[in-house]
Formats: C-alpha cells, sequence, structure tokens
C-alpha cells in the first residue's frame, strides 16, 4: 500500500495584505518550495495523489462555534480596513479575501486523507496546506490558524469510522494548544507536543504550555507537554523525549490512528525555532511512530519557516512515509542539561498516569513560579532586522545524505547458491575471508554442527551479508543449525570484518553469549528471561525480564527505553538479530522489533533463527520487508520487578551510555 500526498495549489493563493512583523513569516512559498522539492526529488511521483477538498461547514462545526464560522464566512467580502479591523480582535494571525476558501481546502485535505487512510487505499500519507491549524481555538483565529485541521481529522475519524483512539503528535516547535484545549478532558485522544517556551517567554507565553498540564478530568494523563527551555536543541534531545516519553505512552494508548501535527519549524535554520535538529532527524521521527495503528499515520503540514530546511524536511518525511531506508544519524551526542531537565519534569509529571513510568526515578522537581511573567518591552514584539539572519549569524547545515532507494530484493532467505564446503573455499580463494578466518569459523561451528552445514552456513551468511553492505539487498534471514553459535560467531568474525559497528540483539535465553569486544566492534543487548552473563564489558547489555520475553509490555520497556537509545548512540553499520529457540516473544511484539531496529544501519538487518522455526518466518519476512507490524494488544503494566530492575539497569548504563539519561541535575 502507498503514501497519500495532497497538495492544492489554491492554497498558496493568499497573503499578508499588510504590515505585520509577526506574520511576514508565513507567506505561500512555504507551499511551493516544500512541493517543488518533492516533484524535483522524484518522491512526487511516488505517492498517490489524493485531491484537496474543503470541509463541509458540519465539519468544521466538529471543533468550531457556529459564531465564529459565521464570522470567518464574511471575511471574503470585506474591505481591506474591514479585513484589518477584523484581524485585531485575533492573536498573530492575519486574514486576506481569500483565507476562507484556503482554510476550508486546508482542512478538507487532511480529512481527504484520513479517508484514503481509513478505507485502506493508501497506507499513510501528507497533506501540504495552508493556513496551519494547531493555535486555533473553538471560537478563535490564532497563530497563522483559522480551522484546526488536525483536530477536526480526529473528531472526524472518530464520528466515520468509530476510531476509538487517536495519537496526535506535535512535532511543530510552537504549543498547538487550540488542541491541548479541544481534547484536554478526552482520554480518546493523547495529544504530545513539545515546544519551544523559555520558561513562558516564548509566543504563546501560556502557563498550560508547561510540563505539569497533563490533562483534566477523565481526560488526566492524555495531554503531554516537553516544553524547551533553551534554543539550540539537536537530534539527540529529540529522540530521547521519543525514546523516553512519547513512545512508552504511545505504545501503552495503543492507537487506532496516528496524525502528526507536522510543523518543521523544530529543523535548524527556521527563525522561530532556532534549534539545531537536522533536517533527516524527521526520517527517524516518521519511522519511530510508522509502527503503531498498523501504520496509519497522516500528517498535516504546521508550520516551517526557512523554506530550504522546511522543504528538505518535507522530503525526509515523505521519502520515510514511502519506506525506503532511514539515514544514519552521525554522531549523536548527549542531550543537554536542559532537555533532560524537561525530560524529567514531563516524566515525573506524568508518572502516576503511565505504567511504564511507575518504578521510574522520581526526584523532586523545581518549584514552577507562579508569578505572571514579565516580558520585557522588546521581548514582547522582537524589532523585526532588514535581514532575520544578520541579528544571528546564518545558519547553515550540510544536505541530507542521499538515500539509497530500497533494493531490488529487500528480504532475502539465506540464497542457496553457495551450498556446501565449496562455498567457503570460494569465499576464501575470493580472498573474502581470510584462510585464518575459515578455520576460526569452522570451529565454532563445527562444535555446533557436522562440518558440512556449518560450513555451509557460514559462507552463505557471508554472501548475505556482502550482497547487503552492497546495497543489493536492504536485510535477510538466515535459518542455521545453532542461532547462539551463529550469532556469536557471525559478530566476532563475519561482521566485524565487513563493517565498522555491529549491534547485535540476541533475543531469548542462551550461554556463551558474553562475548566481550574491548574495541566496541560488536555491542551485544541480549533480552532474556534468565541472568545473562555478568557485563564484563560495556559493550556486552544483558536485560533481564523475569516474566521472560513473552512479557510484552516488559519486553517493550526494554526495547523503548534501553535498546533504541543505545542503538541511537551506537549508531552501527549492520544490525545482527539474533532469535533464540524458545525465546517465547510474541509475533507482534517480534514484529514491532523489526520494524524499529530497521530505523539503523540503512535498514541493513540480518535476522537469525533456528532453522526449525519455520513458523515464524512468514511473520519475520514480512517485517524486513517494511510491512507495518501488526498492532499489539492493548498492554498492561510490566511486571513490576521486571520495571524497577530496568529503571535500575538504564541507570547504571548512563555512565557508559548519554542517550539512556532521562534527569537533569536539578537543583531545586
Ligand atoms: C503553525 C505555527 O505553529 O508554526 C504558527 C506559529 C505562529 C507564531 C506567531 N508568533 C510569530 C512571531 C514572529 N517572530
Ligand atoms: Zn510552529
Amino acid at each position: 500500500m502507498g503514501t497519500a500526498l495532497v497538495y492544492d495549489e489554491e492554497m498558496t493563493k493568499y497573503k499578508l495584505l499588510w504590515v505585520d512583523p509577526a506574520c511576514k513569516i508565513e507567506v505561500p512559498e512555504r507551499l511551493t518550495a516544500s512541493y517543488e522539492a518533492l516533484v524535483r526529488s522524484g518522491l512526487s511521483g511516488r505517492c498517490v495523489s489524493v485531491p484537496a477538498r474543503q470541509a463541509s461547514d458540519a465539519e468544521i462545526l466538529l471543533v468550531h462555534s457556529e459564531e465564529y464560522l459565521e464570522a470567518v464566512k464574511k471575511t471574503p467580502y470585506m474591505t481591506l480596513e474591514d479585513l484589518k479591523e477584523f484581524t485585531l480582535q485575533y492573536g498573530d494571525v492575519y486574514f486576506h479575501p481569500n483565507i476562507y476558501h484556503c482554510a476550508k481546502l486546508a482542512a478538507g485535505s487532511v480529512l481527504q486523507l484520513v479517508d484514503s487512510i481509513m478505507t485502506g487505499k493508501v497506507r499513510n500519507g501528507i497533506a501540504l496546506v495552508r493556513p496551519p491549524g494547531h493555535h486555533s481555538m473553538r471560537g478563535a483565529a490564532n497563530g497563522f490558524c483559522v480551522f484546526n485541521n488536525v483536530a477536526i481529522a480526529a473528531r472526524y475519524a472518530k464520528q466515520k469510522y468509530g476510531v476509538k483512539r487517536v495519537l496526535i503528535v506535535d512535532w511543530d516547535i510552537h504549543h498547538g494548544q487550540g488542541v491541548q484545549y479541544c481534547f484536554e478532558d478526552d482520554p480518546s485522544v493523547l495529544y504530545f507536543s513539545w515546544h519551544r517556551y523559555e520558561h513562558q517567554k516564548f509566543w504563546p507565553h501560556l502557563r498550560e504550555s508547561d510540563y505539569d498540564s497533563v490533562g483534566k478530568g477523565s481526560g488526566a494523563g492524555f495531554n503531554i507537554n516537553v516544553p524547551w527551555n533553551k534554543v539550540g536543541m539537536e537530534n539527540s534531545d529529540y529522540l530521547s523525549v521519543f525514546c523516553h516519553v512519547l513512545l512508552p505512552a504511545a505504545y501503552e494508548f495503543c492507537p487506532d490512528l496516528v496524525l502528526v501535527c507536522a510543523g518543521f519549524d523544530s529543523a535548524i535554520g527556521d527563525p522561530e525555532g532556532e534549534m539545531c535538529a537536522t533536517p533527516d532527524i524527521f526520517a527517524h521521527l516518521t519511522h519511530l511512530l510508522m509502527n503503531l495503528a498498523g501504520g496509519k499515520l497522516c500528517a498535516a503540514l504546521e508550520g516551517g519557516y526557512n523554506l530550504t530546511s522546511l522543504a528538505q524536511s518535507v522530503c525526509q518525511t515523505v521519502q520515510t512515509l514511502l519506506g525506503d531506508p532511514l539515514p544514519r544519524l552521525a554522531n549523536l551526542r548527549s542531550p543537554c542539561i536542559s532537555a533532560l531537565e524537561s525530560l524529567q519534569c514531563a516524566r515525573s509529571a506524568h508518572r502516576q498516569y503511565w505504567s511504564f513510568l511507575k518504578h521510574a526515578a522520581n526526584p523532586p522537581l523545581p518549584e514552577i513560579s507562579t508569578k505572571p511573567i514579565k516580558l520585557a518591552k522588546e521581548e514582547e514584539e522582537p524589532a523585526e532586522t532588514a535581514e532575520e539572519e544578520s541579528s544571528g549569524e546564518a545558519k547553515v547545515w550540510p544536505e541530507p545524505p542521499q538515500r539509497s532507494c530500497p533494493p531490488v530484493c529487500s528480504a532475502s532467505v539465506l540464497p542457496d547458491d553457495v551450498a556446501g564446503a565449496d562455498g567457503l573455499k570460494r569465499l576464501s580463494t575470493s580472498g573474502a575471508l581470510q584462510p585464518r578466518l575459515v578455520n576460526k569459523l569452522k570451529n565454532h561451528f563445527t562444535k555446533a554442527a557436522d562440518d558440512g552445514d556449518a560450513v555451509a552456513t557460514i559462507s552463505r551468511l557471508h554472501t548475505l551479508m556482502e550482497k547487503m553492505l552492497t546495497n543489493e539487498i536492504g536485510n535477510g534471514l538466515a535459518l542455521v543449525p545453532d542461532v547462539a553459535a551463529a550469532t556469536m560467531c557471525f559478530a566476532q568474525d563475519l561482521a566485524s570484518d565487513l563493517v565498522d559497528r555491529v549491534l547485535v540483539v540476541c533475543v531469548g535465553n542462551a550461554t556463551g553469549l558474553n562475548y566481550v569486544t574491548t574495541d566496541g566492534r560488536a555491542l551485544v543487548v541480549h533480552i532474556s528471561g534468565e541472568d545473562g552473563e555478568e557485563r564484563k564489558s560495556k559493550y556486552y547489555i544483558p536485560v533481564r525480564l523475569k516474566q521472560g520475553c513473552g512479557d510484552t509490555s516488559g519486553f517493550l520497556q526494554a526495547v523503548l527505553g534501553l535498546l533504541l537509545p543505545l542503538g541511537y548512540e551506537y549508531d552501527p553499520g549492520l544490525v545482527l538479530l539474533g532469535r533464540m529457540p524458545e525465546s517465547g516473544v510474541g509475533d507482534g511484539m517480534w514484529q514491532q522489533l523489526i520494524g524499529l531496529l530497521r530505523g539503523f544501519a540503512k535498514g541493513h538487518t540480518l535476522v537469525l533463527m533456528q532453522a526449525n522455526e519455520e513458523a515464524c518466518m512468514g511473520p519475520t519476512a514480512s517485517a524486513l520487508l517494511g510491512h507495518p507490524a501488526a498492532p499489539l494488544q492493548e498492554l498492561g503494566a510490566p511486571f513490576p520487578q521486571d520495571g524497577d530492575a530496568l529503571e535500575r539497569l538504564r541507570e547504571r548504563l548512563q555512565a557508559d551510555w548519554k542517550m539512556l539519561q532521562t534527569t537533569g541535575r536539578m537543583d531545586c
């Protein structure tokens, strides 16, 4: 199933008609720059084009009041003076004779996306729209927004398709207060937003944008705010919040549909956000949401005011929706202290609502000042410099890396063209494997199985990996006689011969895995139901689930809160996933694991399974081919001792692994 793209150039046909420094950045070129970049890159041609349409009155009234709609209906007939007058009653927004028409198209475009996804015409999609939506409220326009496109879409999906739970992820750099107000007492809509806040000094200066706004009444816990109190946030800050707040809550919420308020003013170069995350981060943010709700993801453009970074970010997002391998995120740093404080505050505020946080550390939080903030005059409306950049140096960043298109054969099961012992000889003579290595491998395997098929296995694995690294195939699945032996020998000898770092993930009980690499060429994460061998090295991490790998909520917490951050920090060139016999891990969880691991190493994942596990081959191949994992059924709380043990393990490891941190040093 494909990816829908909704775009209509009619939505470029309104603009600011008078001088207003607060609104001048919201220009029609935002849409044309985004769309033309998709056309130039060939991405628009790979999407299913879905036409825009005007939202009906009834659809707009799902969120807005009649008097507001009636008032906006009058704007097409207003004189310039009337429009200016009309605009004065709202904040940081402007009207135009054609903006009502465009606002209906913007809202209708997102509804078209919802229809295409809910009727199974496409898997996911994006709507390039303006005016944006997430600031507009029931009875008011605000922040360039007229109708709340995404809030209307959420209500529409529930009403028309009986969707039970909707997750709204708002990665725009501004707080979508309109969405928060709309759903704050509604437990069927989980709203997550991060936003530039600077302790209420940043627009829209709302006290309720802080982390302690968790929702009201039965909606308590279903509103998650992560305020950024400093500018300059980077990729590692964003990923930490996804791994340690959003994703665990999202999986526990188990949505039927994911809507994204896709604002790209959170990217580097944007004059509003002043952040430093690079456009390719949106490839990963999108990917991390794509295994929820069976892949039903609907993104709607919100902000983004630097046309270069906006266009690059839109392309990164669309290319991921299409299923292409992700770019590797180079040299992630430790999340900054301010980000860690925000992370810790959000986790603490939600501790009582989410089982994944039940065992989280609970250090005291700083006092939130309740006194109204006093904005210094210049902070109210920064004087517009002639050139935005001239106030600060113009940001420059590298063009996002060219992302390989999906290889022809994206998952290959042990090509049988390399059979028997001669295969290994061929490899060794071809120089692919030095003779010394051949002997080492052979004695590794001979104890596992008789010489013949052990040798055959080795040569097949090597072939599979070579094809992967030449991107001839994306990933692979290998059935081997002895998974533990194959995994270790592969990690120790084969893989480290061809890539700089191998992430080895072992699922299920096994011995002989505590293979110590001091040079860090392999990182082994072993998730099992029994004590792994004790940790001798930073690069061998046994994760024990007392309830075994069949405990999906414990397993998932280990994956999201430990494995993902470790993987991002380690940044492997290859992922090796070994499924030990009788691991007990469920098919759904297994597919989610594969889906998430595909985000590393440009999707180069090699799965090793015991030869007799045919039953699991189907689900494995499907996940390797990029089909969305089956949604996990409702997750209970992880067993107390597991939840507690995982939190303790994370705290112990964070000295070595910075991406595992979730608390800032907060002197209260
Ligand atoms: C969709 C969106 O969240 O990007 C809209 C942002 C509105 C910002 C209003 N203040 C602008 C101050 C100009 N320096
Ligand atoms: Zn914004």
